[in-house]
């Protein structure tokens, strides 16, 4: 090579070096850590059950939305914890075993900056009404067992019903990624063992403050209707049913109730304070104390004497749901989850018509109970004999409950999970006790990291080239003006 050829050669060098060293600087100084994870822990004590969840985020990422996710959940084996109030330690020992588990399932060195959160919905709320100092007691058992773990305890509480329907529609709405789209967002029904919960953004104004709730999220208000129904919950609606029909029959028929929400062939002695031990029944006192359950398996009755336990008779606003609240016509998609999908999916009825739902029920509430049980030898009994009422009941709150219709009804959908997480209040509490969602939206790279390696790849290949044809340019510039000197 020509000596006068050598700086050329070596600023060329030079420079395709420095582009290598740049892309490779930049890739590896933006490459996502995704080893880093941070965990949060969320109890949530309902009625019938309490389930802990652990949730994880990569540590760089937690105020973009979709990172949290489930990654453990476990259920407390047992009741509620309301159903301690007799022996309120117990309460605070029945969560061993998952917070153990917990401890195994979270790398150790995070523990100590892991937050614990505990929040006890209806059962807790119905047991503070009958005896306030045996739900502080209970409350006390649980916080007392969580503080003895290595995670930072944050407070174990009763949370509103507002709380527990606002949270719902954030956690799915957050695995929905609505969040920060301009697209519509996804109502949330919550059907709990003691209360059941609607939120979802309105097109009509609230008119009863108790029902509204704002949210500033990722740059985006969101004004919602929210209500909690305290003993319509499915374990306690059966109950209120139950003592309707106990306070009509029981006084010409004093041995029997005979019940067209279970099947023909159905048949369980019962006591009568079973029915009425709860706050929700408490006004229906009577005196005989056992009763002979008879199923009868007839929908069409078993939906009348539902319809008793919503008093559609008083509204003073322009419109509402039941018991005189306040409720705008429902608006949007809505995912129903917890016993809305636990029912509905074991009756395979997530999926049809209305109409067509209905006829499917009312064949399975007439098929005999021996049958019921030969189909399902594994179900415990309890559970079995009470998918007729759960389903006759959802479709009665949502259709003369919530006043959804055949039109909109396939606007439902039943859901269990989003993604691996599932539906449920705890994920959105956490996210809004750690502040993981901001008001406004965080600022986001110019693009994402794949386009952007991609981006610096053919950028730094294009000077390469650019270069490269300046050289040649160069180089046969010279060669035809020494021609010309020659
Ligand atoms: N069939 C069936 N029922 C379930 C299952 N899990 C819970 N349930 C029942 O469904 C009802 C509602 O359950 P959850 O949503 O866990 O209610 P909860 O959170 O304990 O009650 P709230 O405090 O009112 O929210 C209760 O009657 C449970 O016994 C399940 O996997 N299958
Ligand atoms: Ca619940």
């Amino acid at each position: 090579m020509e000596r006068r050829y050598m700086p050329v050669v070596i600023f060329l060098a030079a420079i395709t070096v420095g582009i290598i060293i740049m892309v490779v600087i930049s890739v590896v100084q933006n490459k996502p850590l995704y080893q880093k994870y941070k965990y949060g822990i969320v109890l949530d004590a309902g009625s019938s059950h309490t389930s802990v969840f652990i949730y994880e985020w990569p540590a760089e990422k937690e105020n973009n939305t979709g990172m949290v996710q489930q990654k453990h959940t476990c259920n407390v084996k047992g009741k509620g914890i309301s159903s301690y109030s007799a022996n309120p330690q117990g309460a605070g020992a029945s969560l061993q075993e998952c917070m153990n588990e917990a401890k195994q399932k979270i790398p150790a060195h995070r523990h100590p900056e892991t937050p614990v959160y505990l929040g006890a919905t209806a059962g807790m709320r119905l047991l503070r009404m009958e005896n306030e100092e045996a739900s502080k007691k209970v409350l006390d058992s649980v916080a007392l067992s969580l503080k003895s773990y290595p995670f930072s305890y944050q407070g174990a509480r009763i949370i509103s019903g507002q709380e527990e329907g606002a949270f719902g529609w954030i956690t799915v709405n957050y695995l929905s990624e609505n969040l920060r789209k301009p697209t519509g967002t996804l109502g949330a029904l919550d059907l709990g063992g003691a209360s059941t919960q609607i939120t979802f953004v309105p097109q009509q104004k609230i008119e009863s403050s108790d029902n509204s709730i704002d949210f500033r999220l990722y740059g985006n208000n969101y004004h919602l209707y929210t209500h909690s129904f305290l003993c319509y919950g499915k374990d306690q609606a059966l109950k209120l049913s139950m003592g309707k029909k106990l306070e009509s029959t029981l006084k010409t028929d004093p041995i029997e109730l005979r019940d067209p929400c279970f099947h023909p062939g159905y048949k369980v002695p019962r006591t009568v304070p079973d029915v009425f031990n709860t706050p929700c029944t408490k006004e229906l006192k009577l005196a005989n104390e056992n009763f002979l359950h008879v199923g009868l398996g007839n929908w069409s009755q078993c939906q009348q004497s539902i319809r008793k336990v919503f008093n559609t008779s008083i509204c003073s606003y322009s419109k509402c749901s039941f018991n005189g609240v306040f409720q705008p016509s429902v608006y949007g998609d809505f995912g129903a989850f917890s016993a809305f999908f636990f029912v509905m999916d074991f009756l395979n009825l997530t999926s049809d018509s209305l109409a067509t739902t209905k006829e499917k029920l009312a064949a399975y509430c007439s098929t005999p109970w021996e049958k019921i049980v030969g189909n399902h030898p594994k179900i415990d009994q309890k559970y079995l004999s009470e998918y007729c009422f759960s389903a006759t009941y959802i479709l009665t709150l949502l259709e003369d409950g919530y006043k959804f219709t055949s039109n909109n009804w396939k606007d439902i959908r039943f859901i269990k999970k989003i993604g691996d997480s599932d539906a449920g209040w705890t994920l959105g509490y956490m996210l809004n006790l750690t502040n993981m969602i901001p008001a406004e939206a965080p600022d986001m790279p110019l693009m994402p990291y794949g386009g952007y390696v991609t981006f610096m790849f053919f950028f730094a290949l294009l000077i390469l080239v650019l270069l490269l044809l300046v050289y040649l340019y160069f180089r046969r510039s010279t060669r035809t003006a020494q021609k010309d000197i020659i």
